[in-house]
């Protein structure tokens, strides 16, 4: 880090003075450079540092005179280069999918070009000189920024705090120019150096074989050209100009590994168990549904991701959802945000938030103010290169049109209320500049900014360690208790669900096969065999003497979306197996109150008793 700190200063300080060489050098040697001494290719001698060319001119001073053009030149190229290139990557990204997937593979095939054979196409249509050199070095190296820009851009936009952006209802290309440029920055700036070196060799190389910089203009390709000639009788002559074509790719070298070297990986929390706590308290009494989802069917292309997934969610109430990886809860809950990636279609009888239906292209700022989101990874929540408080009073200014004070008056109490210390001095700071816990509850304060009437989590403690879970949790736990807030709560771990939720989801391959209240989860009432096998892969911290029943694993994995089968997809892994369970797809039926199973063998049961 130290080494590439020495050279990113070295890079930068050459380059600085090869730039202060530029400016000065015709002035100075401007008059040296064009004399004709009428000593043609004399060799070196104290008066001629680098000896004289055919027509008897100082070489020296012809090679610095040419910094200026030459240098001119490059910037010009590389300018050209990036802005083409980055325009062209932002609109491949910003394209529909199709459009994407067309755009991406044209530029992999003008990446895959060398770009010295496309700026010699290009050049050979402009023709030769000084501007058709430098348009086709320019346009030869898009490509590369082009490629970089969109497959950046690509894994940004998959992140959490773009998620976040879109649900607030941010346009795209404020998202683009806030929140994905920023991000991309660094990549670029250490491309724009590479870029800068291989312009400046590729446009040496252009003028060396005759098709740049047209006499009596020259850079130091063209001296480079001319050196050659009398290589035997004066090497350095063609000395002079090599030299500094070299030098300055090299210092543009260390300034593109300097920036690449200062980059800083995140670095995320280790996950950890959560120790059960007493049940929560009841449920608020209210048939009334704040979200409801009927026969919800997340696919993508003909595979069925999310499968006729149906639940309601009270007000004020927690629900969970649980199941193994995979099972299909973040694209139930992302499809409530409306937050599908675009490669995925979602479609319901019934997708409302109260009166706000989510099918039919709901209201940004509805849905950026009743809806708020918790997601796992603190440090892919914030976008790193904007401080805290830019992007907790982002929604306040927007949403609810409150000046640039009483926003951030607003998101210090918010901070505070989530028990961040020193709120106003964490406004000014970076995401990386706070713990991983402390992240997640500047993520949760985000989310509660508007006081959203749900709240989804989704998985928002697995990343984080034991102590800080049990804090999230209580965070969540208050928010409820406090503002009546109802959540929809992702997690793997039954455990965590039983501690914090009123009603739980049971998922398993992209339907819901339980759904109870929690106190017939903590009551050893949970009928489906997934979910009685889940709670038996669950260790419990609060057991006393040897540590309670021994754990099992379920075994067997879950299908992926496109082999499930016809029938109950638990059906190979379930130790209660009929044949009806391979054949037909169990129906839910109610085994209690607010009490559901899917599975032909409670059916048979609940038969047998009513009988
Ligand atoms: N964009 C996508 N395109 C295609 N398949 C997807 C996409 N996103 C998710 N899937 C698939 O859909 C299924 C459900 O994914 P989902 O992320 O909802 O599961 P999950 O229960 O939340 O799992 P996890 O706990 O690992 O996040 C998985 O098989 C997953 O591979």
């Amino acid at each position: 880090m130290i080494r590439s700190s020495r050279g990113l200063a070295a890079g930068l300080a050459g380059l600085g003075l090869i730039a202060v060489l530029a400016v000065a050098a015709p002035l100075v040697w401007g008059g040296d450079a064009a004399h004709l001494s009428g000593a043609a290719r004399e060799g070196v001698s104290g008066e001629h540092w680098l000896g004289t060319d055919a027509l008897g001119r100082d070489v020296l001073a012809r090679t610095l005179v040419a910094t200026r053009l030459t240098l001119v030149m490059t910037v010009i190229a590389t300018a050209i280069a990036g802005t083409i290139g980055v325009l062209l990557g932002t609109a491949v990204w910003v394209a529909g999918p199709r459009v994407r997937e067309i755009g991406l593979r044209l530029i992999d095939v003008m990446v895959s070009y060398p770009a010295i054979i496309l700026a010699l196409a290009v050049a050979a249509i402009l023709g030769a000189g000084t501007v058709a050199a430098v348009v086709a070095i320019g346009v030869a190296w898009s490509p590369a920024f082009a490629r970089l820009t969109a497959n950046l851009a690509a894994s940004v936009a998959g992140r959490d705090f773009v998620s976040a952006a879109r649900l607030l209802g941010v346009p795209p290309h404020r998202i683009l120019v806030r929140h994905l440029l920023p991000n991309i920055a660094e990549p670029l700036l250490v491309l724009l150096s590479v870029a800068f070196a291989g312009t400046l060799t590729a446009l040496s190389g252009l003028s060396f074989i005759g098709l740049g910089v047209q006499a009596p203009s020259y850079d130091w390709g063209a001296l480079l050209n001319t050196g050659l000639d009398a290589l035997y009788t004066n090497p350095a002559e063609a000395l002079g100009p090599a030299v500094a074509i070299t030098l300055t790719g090299v210092l543009a070298g260390f300034v593109g590994d300097g920036l690449a070297a200062g980059a800083d990986p995140h670095r995320v929390g280790i996950p950890g168990r959560v120790k059960k706590v007493p049940l929560p308290a009841a449920p608020p009494e209210d048939d009334g549904a704040l979200l409801t989802v009927d026969g919800l069917c997340v696919s993508a292309g003909d595979v069925d991701l999310v499968d006729g997934v149906s639940f309601t969610v009270r007000p004020g109430e927690i629900v969970g959802v649980v199941g193994e990886s995979g099972s299909g809860k973040s694209l139930t809950a992302m499809a409530v945000a409306r937050l599908l990636p675009d490669t995925v279609t979602a479609d319901a009888r019934a997708l409302r938030l109260d009166d706000l239906d989510l099918l039919a292209g709901a209201a940004p700022d509805r849905l950026a103010t009743e809806i708020g989101v918790v997601y796992q990874d603190p440090a892919a929540s914030f976008n790193p290169a904007l401080r805290i408080g830019g992007q907790l009073t982002e929604v306040l200014r927007r949403h609810r049109g409150l000046g640039r004070r009483a926003a951030r008056e607003r998101a210090a109490e918010a901070l505070d209320a989530v028990r961040i210390t020193r709120p106003e001095a964490r406004l000014r700071q970076h995401p990386h500049e706070l713990s991983g816990g402390m992240r997640q509850r500047a993520m949760i304060a985000s989310a509660l900014l508007t006081g959203p009437r749900l709240l989804i989590a989704d998985e928002p403690t697995t990343a984080l360690d034991v102590t800080v879970q049990a804090e999230i949790l209580e965070l969540l736990r208050e928010a409820n208790r406090r503002d009546g807030t109802a959540m929809l709560f992702i997690s793997h771990d039954i455990g965590v669900i039983a501690s914090l939720c009123h009603r739980v989801l049971v998922m398993y391959a992209g339907r819901i096969v339980e759904e109870l209240p929690v106190a017939d989860l903590a009551a050893g009432r949970a009928r489906h065999p997934y979910t009685r096998a889940l709670l038996d892969a669950t260790p419990r911290l609060d057991t006393d003497g040897d540590g309670g029943a021994e754990l099992t694993t379920i075994p067997g994995r879950p299908p992926a979306p496109a082999d499930r089968p016809a029938g109950c997809a638990f059906a190979s892994r379930c130790a209660l197996v009929m044949p009806r369970c391979t054949e037909e797809r169990p129906a839910a039926v109610a085994v209690g109150t607010d009490h559901r199973a899917a599975c032909h063998a409670v059916a048979l049961t609940v038969e047998e008793t009513a009988s």
